[in-house]
């Protein structure tokens, strides 16, 4: 087994939280962190090959944003992180159709391993015309199935420059995690 983090560094500050982001390749979630982190035009994301991770200090807390790359030889290594994981944001293409089965499982035998882990799933790419709604993905990724003792959210969002003054803004991302975050 891997030594955890508190064998390596001392024990994490009260007002640490990890915030877990997995999701297929491609779905958006380094195009996510960068416009959560800084609101600055970027050109090319390239696919992350192994990990990538981003720091925030906001409201009192010290957010630690990590991304596993969602290519299929890297997936072997999600369910590892679950366990120090404060909240896992799982990123889905909204208009990549025919992976939303693969999406689907995959999310739901995350779910199964942790049972109590908040969970906010993005419909993520709501800027092209032809993306699946959220209510529609909803539906498409059996997230009815959710047991209640898990606080789930779904939030449709474009991880782009233009539409970071939009209603799909990836910022409300952002404040979602401060306020669930929050909470002692
Ligand atoms: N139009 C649009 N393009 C997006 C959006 N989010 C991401 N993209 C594009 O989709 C491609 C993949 O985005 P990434 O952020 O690299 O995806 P990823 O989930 O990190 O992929 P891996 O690191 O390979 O697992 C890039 O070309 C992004 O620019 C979005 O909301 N809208
Ligand atoms: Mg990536």
């Amino acid at each position: 087994a891997l030594p955890s983090w508190s064998t390596l560094l001392g024990p994490r500050p009260p007002d640490w939280r990890q915030v877990l982001v997995l999701g297929l390749d491609g779905a958006g979630k380094s195009s996510v962190l960068h416009y959560i982190c800084s609101e600055t035009a970027k050109e090319r994301i390239a696919p992350t090959q192994g990990f990538n991770s981003a720091r925030l200090y906001i409201e009192g807390l010290e957010m630690d944003l990590l991304e596993v790359g969602g290519s299929q030889n890297l997936r072997a290594y999600w369910p590892h992180y679950l366990s120090q994981a404060h909240v896992l944001v799982f990123v889905v293409d909204s208009v990549d159709r025919s992976r939303l089965l693969t999406a689907r499982q995959e999310l739901h035998a995350l779910l199964a391993e942790e049972p109590r882990l908040p969970l906010v799933v993005l419909a993520n790419k709501q800027d092209k015309s032809d993306a699946l709604s959220a209510a529609e993905l909803h539906d498409e990724l059996a997230l009815h199935t959710l047991s209640d003792q898990r606080e789930f959210f779904l939030l449709p969002t474009s991880a782009t420059w233009a539409s970071l003054s939009t209603s799909t803004s990836v910022l409300h991302v952002k404040s979602l995690l401060v306020s669930l975050l929050s909470q002692p």
